[in-house]
């Protein structure tokens, strides 16, 4: 794996590889030495799962603030989601600016998502469910989330014209990013290189991707 392609600073997309033989396939989805060295060394202490039944089911955008910032490292395993991070470190070049790939159980790909990104995902089909890793523990005083629809942060969410995401009551009444006091500060790593969707790893760079 190559890690001039990672920066742990910026949402990364990463490939899953799977070893194919005639019962199907395995592939190692979590490694602590191999992410190590693509420069992703969180440590992780949970694991979450989540179902949605509906077919555009939004959730997000979320995050929690220090003490209890977390990286997550999100997975689908059950049907497809639009999975998206969008930069809320103050003073970063690309604050306000969102990132979005499709995660499937079909293509295994995985978003690793730092602290100082909000999160949030729309299912695209009926029956999703998605796995991830978190760096740091449920903590629901630290809680914080933007409305999925944030006009100055605009995400092109993949949905039929006409179609209302389906939303918890929590969600629906989020605040958009200028009325909350974002806790995350840009400590000089890398910012977003673009505003938009990324629709897989991109061609010739090995394995893993930096955004
Ligand atoms: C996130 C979380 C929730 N819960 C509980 C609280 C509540 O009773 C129930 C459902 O919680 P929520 O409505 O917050 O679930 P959900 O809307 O799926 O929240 C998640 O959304 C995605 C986008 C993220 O990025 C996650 O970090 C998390 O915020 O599960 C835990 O016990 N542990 C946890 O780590």
């Amino acid at each position: 794996m190559e890690r001039r392609f990672m920066d742990m600073t910026v949402p990364s997309l990463i490939p899953a590889v799977r070893r194919s033989d005639a019962r199907g396939w395995f592939a190692e989805t979590y490694s602590e030495a191999a992410f190590d060295r693509l420069g992703i060394s969180c440590r992780f202490v949970q694991d979450n799962h989540s179902f949605s039944r509906a077919a555009y089911t939004l959730r997000g955008l979320h995050f929690q603030a220090p003490p209890h910032a977390q990286a997550k490292l999100v997975r689908c395993i059950r049907g497809r989601i639009f999975d998206v991070a969008v930069d809320i470190r103050t003073g970063s070049p690309s604050y306000g600016q969102w990132l979005g790939a499709e995660l499937s159980a079909r293509n295994g790909h995985q978003l690793f998502v730092p602290a100082g990104f909000a999160h949030g995902f729309l299912t695209l089909e009926e029956d999703c469910e998605i796995t991830y890793k978190v760096s740091d523990i449920y903590a629901p005083d630290c809680e914080g989330g933007i409305g999925w629809d944030d006009p100055a942060i605009a995400i092109d969410w993949p949905m039929p014209a006409g179609i209302m995401p389906y939303l918890s009551p929590r969600d629906a009444f989020l605040p958009p990013l200028s009325e909350i006091a974002t806790p995350f500060f840009f400590d000089g790593g890398a910012p977003l290189a673009q505003n938009g969707v990324v629709h897989g790893p991109r061609q010739g760079s090995g394995p893993c991707v930096s955004l």
